[in-house]
């Protein structure tokens, strides 16, 4: 279980602003869906940087499976976030870019290799395996950065808007490949306006409102 409580985060501002303070309190079981929506400027992004730690809350406890996640930089959280941003190494190739999830050493067993194969098969992308990011088109990138975070297999995942823009054969690809993670205890947070993509995901929905997370029936 993800439970979040009493996590108090504020930006500090020297001007008058409209910026609330944030209160998040909520529980997030392994294999369960949350989605995230709320206008642009409510803070999901704030709420996706103190869960995975890139921003520090004033108070408030983060567990997961009775380990405190607040003690523990972001690489040793296990969650895996996919932003809006592609965030690929523009250097690699695609399948290098995705192999990563797996063995971020990048020395790929065979097997590895081949599950990069079927992974990039089964969003679209075969054939496209040596191009740079640079030579994709978003919708291709996006994918990219999709797999290479669902292949890592991280116990807690949180989603920005991921499936914005994608054809829809492209998108059923991924959101089965979401599904998979969650059979496998994966909990998703996942920031999306789409309703599509919350009622294919998402077993509970909320919303985020004057900085606290709001109930959505
Ligand atoms: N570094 C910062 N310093 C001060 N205020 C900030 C900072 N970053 C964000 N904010 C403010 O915090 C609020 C929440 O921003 P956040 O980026 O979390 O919103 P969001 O819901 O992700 O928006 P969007 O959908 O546009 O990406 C906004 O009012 C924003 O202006």
């Amino acid at each position: 279980m993800l439970e979040c409580r009493d996590l108090i985060f504020h930006y500090d501002r020297h001007d008058p602003g409209e910026t609330p303070d944030f209160h998040f309190d909520f529980r997030l079981a392994p294999g369960e869906c949350l989605s995230v929506e709320g206008p642009s400027g409510a803070g999901k992004s704030t709420l996706l940087g103190l869960l995975a730690g890139f921003l520090e809350p004033a108070s408030g406890t983060l567990v997961w499976q009775h380990q405190d996640l607040l003690a523990l930089p972001p690489w040793e959280r296990g969650i895996t976030t996919v932003f809006q941003e592609h965030n690929l190494f523009d250097q690699l190739p695609v399948w290098l870019n995705v192999g990563l999830g797996l063995a971020p050493d990048m020395r790929l067993s065979r097997e590895q290799r081949y599950r990069v194969r079927e992974g990039l098969a089964e969003v679209g992308l075969e054939g496209l395996h040596d191009r740079l990011p640079a030579e994709l088109s978003g919708g291709q990138r996006q994918r990219v950065a999709l797999l290479r975070a669902l292949l890592r297999g991280s116990k807690i995942l949180l989603l920005d808007e991921p499936f914005s823009g994608l054809d829809e054969t492209t998108r059923d690809g991924l959101w089965a490949l979401v599904r998979r993670q969650k059979a496998a205890g994966a909990a998703v947070l996942l920031v999306s306006h789409d309703r599509d993509d919350i009622e294919a995901l998402a077993d509970r929905r909320c919303r985020l409102q004057a900085g606290r997370l709001l109930p959505v029936s």
